[in-house]
């Protein structure tokens, strides 16, 4: 039985030879990425998609119009919760209800897109009992559609600017939902403007003129029988976007409308019919649906990192394209050392954020049930951890895809290769759930507190405990035996430390002249999110390290050793700049690094199609002509081509009506 178990009769010959060169088993690798039993659960769940037609794409989105998308979303969908019982183990477990939405739905969007992702967590972490009871068991029964509408036209970013009113009126016991602006327009919320009824909406709570910031409201939008707005409401599809065209983004309006009192969401912040309010334990907890999607979008923007890397490395090893050695033939194109390092970086990081997106899941869980119970301590910590990872995770990955799509050449460029919808979704990312310049500051501010801390012998919490540690002067990188790799993570801890400290040291200087606060970080600001991405980086490479050590298989073990050694040459060439001032690392230790990631690219080459096999993406999750696991590829693309709406017929109407007549024209006055 080979290593790779993606092999199968009639696949491209190539690519069975590649498969066949594997030195681990790539189910278990696949358990390494997944978790055995959520790798287990995937593999049967797509197997069962594979059997029920009625989950299949009807034909290619890139065909279709908007509206035809979200009509065959909302179809797949309703089949898809109609089958649940059916194909998944655990319908309450997201990460497997995610991987069936992949396979079924893909990523384009459908009318449950914030859902389960926002208003569903909204409701666990913020209704009480009684309004769970209300809401929460109706929502996972799928009774109603919900969605998270936060966001303003006016105002995304900056929480304490938003417009929209909840003015209580102790008279009738009810709040006043108000739009007074256009500015103050709800604008952005996935599955908003056709799909929801239902809507977790942010406004500023007012009791008697007093405004105590904006809290959390559940509002009824839609009638439930006719869909028809409610009397008071506005709301409508904002058009069409880059991508994620099967999600109805909304814009939402509110003329004095009114609900109940305790339609506000009151398990911390509280007010009673005489209007008393109560505040929460912890200020931000109101954030908590925010903080939820961070945490699930670093796994996933790993996943969406995996895909495209998939599609270009099996590509890679299909298409010939020149010859390295004269007459010898056209090589693949993967045997160029360009494309192995285009790629293989890119592979690497899609594990790293992979196993990344693991570890927060599980902070995230821990300080849910903490709260629950009323404890906040390591929200702080969180709320760090999951900014600075949302921003330089999905910044990675659409610059990572984007080299997918390019070592792909023309064929990256057309629809047929799945990766300009899966980038298209994937660099929403760095702007959804808080724009990452902010949420670099975000964690900036967490690590100058954390100085302060360390100044005084402390530390702000475990993750940067390192900062307590004593800065080396000249890294030990080449000088120690071939094959260790500690002071390769030892220069990620410097890099990242001096960072921090040199420009908690400017604030101080600045401040110390006399500077404000305030000022002083918008003169530093641009130090700042420096800092915040070296500390992230410097996780990820350690989260990759904890990883590989924690793996007991040998062959899994050097496999992706292998993938972590690559990481951290790459890694480290691509902020050398910041070792180099310092001069912590000299110039013939960067040539070692690079001869060193040259060497891995080599190493990892046999291996490449077993590393990208190991995700175990289904041809339906992938979406890709470039990236068939059977690897054939151009009679394929020549079958994609002729499903074009354009090939409906050979003469389209737009050539009688505009270019013949021009034609005949330019002909008559020839001829004159
Ligand atoms: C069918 C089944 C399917 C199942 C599917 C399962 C899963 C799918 C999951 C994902 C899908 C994958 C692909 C998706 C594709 C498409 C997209 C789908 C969904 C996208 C949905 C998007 C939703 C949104 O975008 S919602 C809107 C998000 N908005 C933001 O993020 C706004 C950003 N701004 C802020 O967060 C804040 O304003 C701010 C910048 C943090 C500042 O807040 P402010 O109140 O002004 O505070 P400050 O004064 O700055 O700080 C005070 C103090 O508080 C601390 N702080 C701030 N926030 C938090 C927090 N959250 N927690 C803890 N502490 C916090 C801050 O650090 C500061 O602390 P200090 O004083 O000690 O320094
Ligand atoms: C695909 C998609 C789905 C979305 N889904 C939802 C949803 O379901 N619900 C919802 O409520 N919202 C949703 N949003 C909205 C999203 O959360 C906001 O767009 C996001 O929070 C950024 O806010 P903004 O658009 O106001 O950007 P802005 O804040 O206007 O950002 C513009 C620029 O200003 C900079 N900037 C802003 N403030 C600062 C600062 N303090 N310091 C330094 N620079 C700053 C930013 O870095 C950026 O460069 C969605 C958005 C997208 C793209």
């Amino acid at each position: 039985m080979p290593l790779n178990k993606e092999i199968q009769p009639g696949d491209n010959d190539e690519l069975t030879r590649e498969r066949l060169q594997a030195t681990f088993d790539t189910q278990q690798m696949a358990a390494a990425l997944w978790g055995s039993d959520l790798a287990r659960k995937r593999r049967e769940l797509a197997k069962k998609v594979d059997k029920l037609t009625v989950l299949h794409d009807s034909k290619d989105m890139s065909f279709m119009t908007r509206e035809e998308k979200l009509s065959e979303n909302a179809r797949k969908v309703v089949q898809m919760f109609a089958h649940v019982a059916d194909i998944v183990e655990d319908p309450s477990d997201d990460a497997e209800m995610f991987h069936l939405s992949s396979n079924a739905i893909g990523h384009e969007g459908h009318p449950f897109g914030v859902h389960f992702v926002m208003f569903i967590p909204a409701l666990k972490a913020q209704a009480d009992d009684e309004q769970r009871e209300k809401w929460l068991m109706p929502a996972l029964g799928l009774q109603l559609i919900g969605t998270y509408a936060q966001t303003e036209l006016g105002h995304g970013t900056n929480l304490r600017a938003l417009e929209t009113m909840a003015t209580f009126d102790k008279a009738t016991d009810e709040f006043v939902i108000h739009t007074p602006t256009v500015t103050a327009l709800k604008w952005w919320p996935g599955s908003l403007g056709k799909s929801s009824n239902h809507a977790v909406v942010s406004a500023n709570l007012i009791i008697d003129g007093k405004s105590y910031g904006h809290h959390n409201f559940m509002v009824q939008i839609r009638d439930e029988n006719t869909h028809k707005p409610l009397k008071g409401i506005t709301v409508g599809d904002i058009g069409p976007k880059m991508a994620y065209n099967a999600s109805d983004n909304g814009f939402l309006g509110f003329d004095h409308h009114r609900i109940p009192r305790r339609n506000m969401l009151m398990r911390h912040a509280k007010v009673d019919k005489n209007g008393v309010y109560t505040k929460p334990p912890h200020a931000k907890i109101g954030y908590s649906a925010m903080v939820h999607v961070r945490s699930v979008m670093i796994g996933h923007q790993g996943m969406f990192l995996g895909s495209a890397s998939t599609i270009a490395i099996r590509y890679s090893l299909v298409r010939r394209q020149g010859e390295i050695k004269e007459g010898s033939g056209e090589v693949k194109i993967l045997d160029y050392q360009t494309q192995q390092h285009r790629l293989f970086p890119q592979l690497a990081r899609a594990y790293v954020f992979m196993f990344a997106g693991k570890e927060v899941r599980e902070l995230y869980q821990k300080v849910l049930s903490d709260m629950e119970k009323g404890e906040t301590t390591l929200l702080a910590d969180l709320h760090a951890l999951t900014s600075g990872l949302k921003s330089v995770v999905t910044h990675l990955c659409v610059a990572g895809m984007e080299q997918c799509r390019m070592a792909c050449g023309g064929h990256g460029y057309s629809r047929a290769s799945g990766i300009p919808e899966i980038w298209g979704v994937a660099v929403g990312g760095c702007t959804y759930e808080g724009e990452n310049m902010v949420m670099l500051l975000q964690l900036a501010r967490y690590l100058m507190k954390a100085v302060k801390e360390t100044k005084k012998g402390k530390s702000l919490g475990r993750l940067v405990d390192y900062l307590l540690l004593p800065q080396d002067r000249h890294s030990l990188i080449g000088r120690v035996p071939q094959g260790e790799y500690g002071p390769h993570l030892a220069a990620f801890e410097h890099i990242a430390r001096r960072q921090i400290f040199k420009v908690a040291d400017e604030l101080t200087k600045l401040q110390d002249k006399g500077m404000s606060k305030e000022i002083a970080w918008q003169k530093k600001a641009v130090e700042l999110q420096r800092a915040a991405r070296l500390h992230t980086r410097f996780y990820l490479a350690a989260c990759f390290h904890r990883k590989v050590q924690s793996v007991v298989d040998g062959r899994i073990r050097e496999a992706l050793a292998d993938l972590y050694h690559l990481h951290l040459n790459y890694e480290l060439l691509d902020m050398v700049n910041y070792a180099l001032e310092d001069a912590y690392l000299k110039a013939d230790q960067v040539d070692f690094i690079r001869e060193d990631m040259y060497r891995l690219l080599e190493t990892i080459r046999p291996n490449a199609i077993s590393l990208v096999d190991a995700f175990e993406f289904s041809d339906r999750e992938l979406r890709s002509v470039l990236g068939r696991r059977d690897g054939h590829v151009y009679e394929n693309l020549y079958k994609w081509a002729k499903e074009s709406e354009l090939n409906r017929a050979d003469v389209l109407p737009y050539f009688d009506k505009y270019l013949k007549p021009m034609m005949l024209a330019a002909r008559q006055r020839s001829n004159i």
